[in-house]
């Protein structure tokens, strides 16, 4: 498991250590300059430090330090070090080890009584980078971002450092892009909470020093923040602190309800499904299909009746009235339960919610708000579901959703769903309803208000998808490939999410807060069977269902035990 802290409880954890004298900055930077040697020698054709060009952007405060101190070092292994400071002032330390090692220190910040270096602003604002800078970047094999670290607010980088951020070369048009190591976090990227506010230098790797930032883990930050290589520099964090979690292989595995060898189906978690009509029987299929593949004991497709068929049934039931006969004939599959059984023969078909037993529930996926009869089933679902009944309510079950739900109930919107669902309870942003774009810029933050709100698990899905449980618990999972966005792949990760709150359900109706983890556990496995099913290549809905017992089986093989890669280690 991977998990974040604050930048305020990571601070406190370094206080009583740096006013014990203890070296963290030069625990910080020796990790950092080994992770930019790996990435030299992984990168250069020559494979080697020696001669590697590598320009530091530094900051003015303890990041640049950092950034200051490890250019030191790799020019002391021979490479062709830049320092370009960006402050109106620099790390005192790091610039005198710098210039100790031979770094070439362009900038125009005071140092002392010195000025350093003339290279940065032709103009009077000195926040234009001058011709050495720009050659100096244009020529990097690899830039190391120390601008800004956790003293950042998040609001975006200003000055000099913004200028600097734009001159690094993108590669755009298959011209020359430097590796970029960001030092801590991306610099001006949103430490806690994600946002990404003006040009943030989008890096391949993130050294982290402590314990990785939430910002690293939650987007549109994280995005930015190519592979995270938390560094152990001796801080002990706060246990229950954790802001932000990322459920790894071995942690699933362990949440996964495996069957034992007296286990029978009904005691293996019956799940209740509600998704699809008859006009579009696909979701139906497809969350059916998720959740038997997923391993549920066993599922309860409940037919769509329209008014006739209602009418049909009051009728008969009015005549075995009469008849005094009690037992009522099996009614006949419709087009939609006759659709799911061609795909899913080990279905059984219920003709109501309530038509036998459940102990979780799928709700939602593919029902259109404006189909009267389906919603009549997706309603009385909520209503099980306020009662206590676990369940995941999608797509067309979000509207009908209000306060009050517990957080063993998990909705599954995407970002345009989770917009018209906050908008329409008076959510505002800048003083207009929160759209997709708003909700997209800040997922986090309305990921928590839709939670505040409803009392329910949230799962926002996404390239990266959050999920925000009891008391705030939040789960980030980037495990699918972009090729994941297509049409009915929701449809499959709600019937995954409705198997495991099915196989668990008495253990998330004791802890409602299980039901976070389950839902992160099913957007990994979700996530997996895309890159299972068309390793690179484009997949289907259908085949990344398919791909789930092998996903399932991959995981259970490896050691069930979770392994807490936590940091420090
Ligand atoms: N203490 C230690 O031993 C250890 C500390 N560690 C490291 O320290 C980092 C935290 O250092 P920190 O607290 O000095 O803050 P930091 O992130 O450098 O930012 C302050 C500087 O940024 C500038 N700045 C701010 N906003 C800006 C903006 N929008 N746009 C542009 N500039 C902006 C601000 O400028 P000013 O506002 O003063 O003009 C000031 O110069 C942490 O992330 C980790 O890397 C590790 O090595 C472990 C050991
Ligand atoms: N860029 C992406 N990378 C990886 N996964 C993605 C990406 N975009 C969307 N997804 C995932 O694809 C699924 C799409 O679900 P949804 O929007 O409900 O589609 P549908 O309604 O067609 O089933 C979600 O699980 C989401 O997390
Ligand atoms: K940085």
């Amino acid at each position: 498991m991977l998990r974040a802290w604050s930048s305020a409880d990571v601070r406190a954890a370094e206080a009583p250590l740096l006013a014990a004298g203890e070296p963290l900055m030069d625990r910080a930077a020796f990790a950092l300059h080994v992770e930019v040697v790996r990435l030299l020698r992984a990168h250069r054709r020559e494979r080697r430090v020696h001669g590697a060009r590598v320009v530091v952007l530094a900051g003015g405060g303890a990041n640049g330090g950092d950034a200051l101190h490890a250019g030191a070092l790799l020019a002391r292994r021979g490479a062709a070090v830049t320092a370009v400071l960006a402050g109106e002032r620099a790390h005192a330390g790091g610039l005198a080890a710098a210039r100790a090692a031979g770094v070439r220190v362009l900038g125009d910040v005071a140092v002392g009584d010195a000025v350093v270096g003339d290279a940065v602003g032709p103009d009077d604002e000195g926040d234009e980078p001058g011709p050495l800078v720009c050659d100096a970047l244009a020529g990097a094999d690899l830039v190391l971002d120390g601008l800004v670290g956790i003293g950042s607010d998040g609001s975006g980088l200003r000055g000099l450092a913004r200028a600097l951020v734009a001159a690094v070369p993108t590669g755009t048009g298959g011209g020359h892009r430097p590796v970029v190591v960001a030092v801590d976090v991306p610099s001006g990227s949103g430490v806690d909470d994600g946002r990404v506010a003006g040009d943030v230098l989008r890096a391949d790797v993130t050294v982290t020093f402590g314990a990785p930032k939430p910002g690293l883990l939650l987007p549109p930050a994280s995005g930015l923040a190519g592979q995270v290589v938390p560094v152990d520099i001796g801080l002990t964090l706060p246990a229950g602190g954790v802001a932000v979690g990322r459920l790894e292989g071995a942690d699933v595995a362990a949440l996964w309800p495996v069957p034992g060898a007296t286990s029978q189906k009904y005691a293996r978690g019956v799940l209740g499904v509600v998704c699809g009509t008859t006009r579009y029987p696909g979701a139906g299929v497809l969350a059916t299909s998720a959740a038997v593949l997923a391993g549920v004991g066993m599922v309860r497709f409940v037919d769509e009746r329209d008014e006739r068929d209602e009418r049909d049934e009051r009728d008969e039931r009015d005549e075995r009235d009469e008849r005094e006969d009690p037992a009522a004939p099996p009614r006949p599959a419709g087009p939609l339960a006759t659709a799911v059984l061609a795909a899913r023969p080990e279905v059984v078909v219920a003709g109501a919610v309530g038509d036998g037993r459940v102990q979780a529930w799928a709700a939602g996926s593919g029902v259109d708000p404006a189909d009267p009869a389906r919603r009549r089933d997706v309603a009385a679902v909520v209503a099980a579901a306020r009662d206590g009944v676990p369940a995941v309510l999608d797509a067309g079950a979000l509207d009908l959703v209000t306060e009050g739900l517990g957080a063993h109930v998990v909705l599954t919107p995407h970002a345009g769903e989770l917009a018209r669902w906050l908008a329409d309870r008076g959510e505002r942003v800048g003083g207009v309803p929160v759209d997709r774009d708003a909700v997209e810029a800040e997922p986090w933050r309305w990921a928590r208000r839709a939670h505040d709100l409803s009392g329910a698990t949230v799962l926002l899905k996404g390239a990266t998808t959050l999920v925000v449980g009891a008391g705030g618990s939040t789960w980030s999972q980037a495990d699918g490939p972009a090729w994941l966005a297509t049409a009915g792949s929701g449809d499959v990760l709600a019937g995954v999410v409705g198997a495991l709150l099915a196989g668990r359900a008495e253990d998330v109706v004791a802890d409602p807060a299980l039901a976070a983890r389950l839902a992160a556990a099913a957007a990994l496995v979700h996530g997996r069977a895309a890159h299972h099913a068309t390793p690179g290549g484009p997949v289907s809905a259908l085949a990344v269902a398919h791909a789930l017992p092998a996903v399932v089986a991959d995981l259970l093989a490896q050691d069930g035990a979770p392994a807490v890669r936590d940091c420090p280690a």
